[in-house]
């Protein structure tokens, strides 16, 4: 049986409702959610929704749980949360529950994390430089390097560059970080995802990849001697192809991967096909990572106007990733 956590993120936004409405159906693993007990099942009442709460304990076996049962590993919020509105005061608080999250993962606490969401924004007011999870549990678990990777069904979209000011990227795209993020991406699916050969399609950073050249020079001085490198190690990968072109139809049909150069330039392709049934995987970790594919919609906590759709489908990835690690040892 395996044991999951459930970091349940910024209190005031959705991350506490998902953990209620996950808990409505039984799963075919011990789920623990991480947060605070009193903010949980206040957001169950709010949502009008039974739950009963039993507290988290390490030294039980998982077990698998009725649908209705919240196991909860309490961490107190330090100032009191009202849904949609943001606090910085519990700034520390999201942090204490990724750290207990990580380290879990670490020691076998916990076979996988799957992330509610944060708001990096508030975590930053609370005085925590903070970017992400991705760079979060990268620095927590010392990897020199991990990749973000989206996926739903027949696209997977991964970024050699995260959360990075745009005005830093081109400076960011060196020949070591596209040779090392798309190892990664090489070595990951193989193990993690079952793909013998993965056929990676790779972006240029510019218009048009570069047009020779003539709109920018990162493809010729950096992509293209990666790509040669890693396609002469034996890896299959292609490109630079031209963003606005590589998303077509005829060019995914045979690809297992798209790799993006940034952010805005991968995503928005990604959750246009697929939002609400999505996953957002941290490829390169010691350990499994999902996440929702949404932000803290701090609009909708509480209203009970929300899909969890993407939380699904991340429980799911981190089961499925956690069987195949089984299976594979
Ligand atoms: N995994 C994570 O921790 C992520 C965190 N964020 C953070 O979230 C914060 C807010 O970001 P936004 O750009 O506003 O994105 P957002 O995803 O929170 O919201 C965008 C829009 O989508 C709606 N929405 C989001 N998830 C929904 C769901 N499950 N069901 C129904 N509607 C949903 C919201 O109501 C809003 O209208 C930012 O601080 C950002 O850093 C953003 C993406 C991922
Ligand atoms: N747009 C997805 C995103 O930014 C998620 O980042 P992270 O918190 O998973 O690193």
């Amino acid at each position: 049986m395996m044991r999951i956590a459930y970091s349940s993120g910024e209190p005031a936004g959705i991350g506490p409702d998902i953990a209620v409405l996950l808990a409505q159906q039984e799963w075919p693993c011990e789920v623990v959610v991480l947060g605070d007990q009193y903010v949980l099942q206040d957001r169950a009442n709010q949502l009008g929704l039974a739950v009963s709460i039993v507290p988290y304990e390490a030294s039980r076996p998982p077990q698998q749980w009725p649908a209705g049962t919240l196991i909860v590993a309490h961490h107190a919020t330090t100032a009191a949360v009202t849904a949609g509105q943001l606090d910085a005061a519990n700034g520390h608080y999201v942090v204490e529950l990724l750290q207990h999250a990580g380290q879990g993962c670490l020691t076998n606490e916990f076979t996988a994390v799957m992330t509610g969401p944060v708001h990096k924004g508030v975590i930053n007011d609370a005085g925590i430089p903070f970017s992400g999870h991705t760079e979060f549990f990268a620095e927590l678990s010392q990897t020199e390097q991990v990749v973000m990777m989206l996926a739903t069904p027949g696209l997977r979209v991964a970024l050699v560059t995260t959360h990075l000011p745009l005005a830093q990227v081109a400076e960011a795209i060196k020949r070591p970080l596209v040779e090392s993020v798309l190892q990664i991406v090489h070595d990951d699916l193989q193990s993690k995802f079952g793909c013998t050969q993965p056929a990676i399609l790779v972006c240029g950073l510019n218009p048009h990849a570069g047009e020779q050249g003539h709109l920018g020079s990162e493809e010729i001085e950096h992509i293209e001697p990666a790509l040669r490198h890693l396609q002469q190690q034996g890896l299959n990968v292609s490109g630079p192809w031209p963003a606005d072109t590589v998303f077509q139809p005829h060019y995914l049909e045979n690809a297992d991967v798209v790799v993006a150069m940034f952010h805005d330039q991968g995503l928005p392709v990604l959750k246009y096909r697929g939002f609400g049934n999505a996953v957002n995987i941290t490829l390169g970790l010691p350990f499994i990572r999902t996440s929702v594919d949404h932000g803290t919609a701090l609009d909708k906590a509480g209203t009970g106007d929300i899909s969890i759709g993407s939380a699904r489908y991340a429980l799911q990835t981190a089961i499925e990733m956690a069987d195949l690690q089984q299976r594979n040892k």
